[in-house]
């Protein structure tokens, strides 16, 4: 199988996301997704919602908990829908449903059911790496976020907000920049060592 994903970082806050089925597995999706975008929008339907969940929307008021069963009305002006019921054949219904509006349709656990996976997920301030195996091992998505989350500093960072300092202040024209911040940065990749970048978008 060919590695053909193309990863997006979604303004989860602008979007509408339904979960549907809140219990191990829909607590995990929901978590992860609030620890990396807390002000994400998102619809949560079971016919009974567990405490953690409750305790999540506390702290994150723009929840909307529905305790009840899933209706396709549900769907309506939803951008995005993950499906975590244990029920195969409801999980396949609801995803059908959601295709047959347009909305992409991540069902937990079930590749060949997605639009999407969710990723493996690390955050150092303002930059954010998503992991993907291309569903070929989760699990190994998970390690990798932990060896990342140790390998990159803390100060990488403050690295990000001086060069947008930096940049804000070059003066010249789009392509000067482009050089100036290459050259800048090219310690970062060939060491000491200064070279000339050869795929730097430049069109001076
Ligand atoms: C990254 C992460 C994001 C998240 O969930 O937010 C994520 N799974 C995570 C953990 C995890 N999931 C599972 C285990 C137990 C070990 C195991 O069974 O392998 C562990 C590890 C653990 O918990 O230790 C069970 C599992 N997951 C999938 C299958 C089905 C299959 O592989 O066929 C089964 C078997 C179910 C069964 O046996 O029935 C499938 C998917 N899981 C994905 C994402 C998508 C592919 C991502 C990629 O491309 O790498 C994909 C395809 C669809 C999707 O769900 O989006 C999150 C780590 C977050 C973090 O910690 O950073
Ligand atoms: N691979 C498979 O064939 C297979 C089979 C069974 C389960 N699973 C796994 O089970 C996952 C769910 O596991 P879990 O541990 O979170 O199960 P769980 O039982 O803890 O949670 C499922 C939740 O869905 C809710 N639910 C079920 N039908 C509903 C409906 N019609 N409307 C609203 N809510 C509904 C239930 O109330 C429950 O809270 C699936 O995403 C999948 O990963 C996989």
């Amino acid at each position: 199988m060919s590695n053909n994903l193309y990863p997006i970082f979604l303004k989860a806050h602008q979007l509408d996301t339904l979960i549907i089925g809140g219990g191990s597995v829909g607590l995990e999706k929901l978590s992860f997704m609030l620890k990396s975008s807390p002000d994400a929008r998102v619809t949560l339907v079971d016919k009974t919602i567990r405490s953690e969940i409750r305790q999540l929307a506390t702290r994150h008021p723009q929840i909307t908990l529905l305790e009840r069963e899933y209706f396709t009305e549900d769907l309506t002006g939803m951008h995005l829908v993950l499906v975590a019921t244990e029920n195969p054949e409801t999980n396949r219904k609801i995803q059908q449903e959601a295709k047959d509006r347009g909305i992409l349709v991540n069902v937990a656990d079930t590749p060949e059911l997605c639009d999407f996976y969710l990723g493996s997920i690390v955050t150092k301030g303002h930059l954010k790496v998503a992991i993907s195996t291309n569903g070929q091992s989760p699990t190994i998505a998970k390690r990798l976020r932990e060896v990342l989350d140790d390998a990159l500093p803390e100060e990488i960072d403050e690295l990000l907000l001086r060069m947008k300092q930096i940049r804000n202040q070059l003066k010249g024209n789009f392509g000067y920049k482009v050089k100036e911040l290459n050259r800048l940065t090219s310690s970062l990749v060939y060491g000491t060592k200064h070279k000339e970048n050869e795929n730097e978008r430049d069109n001076s």
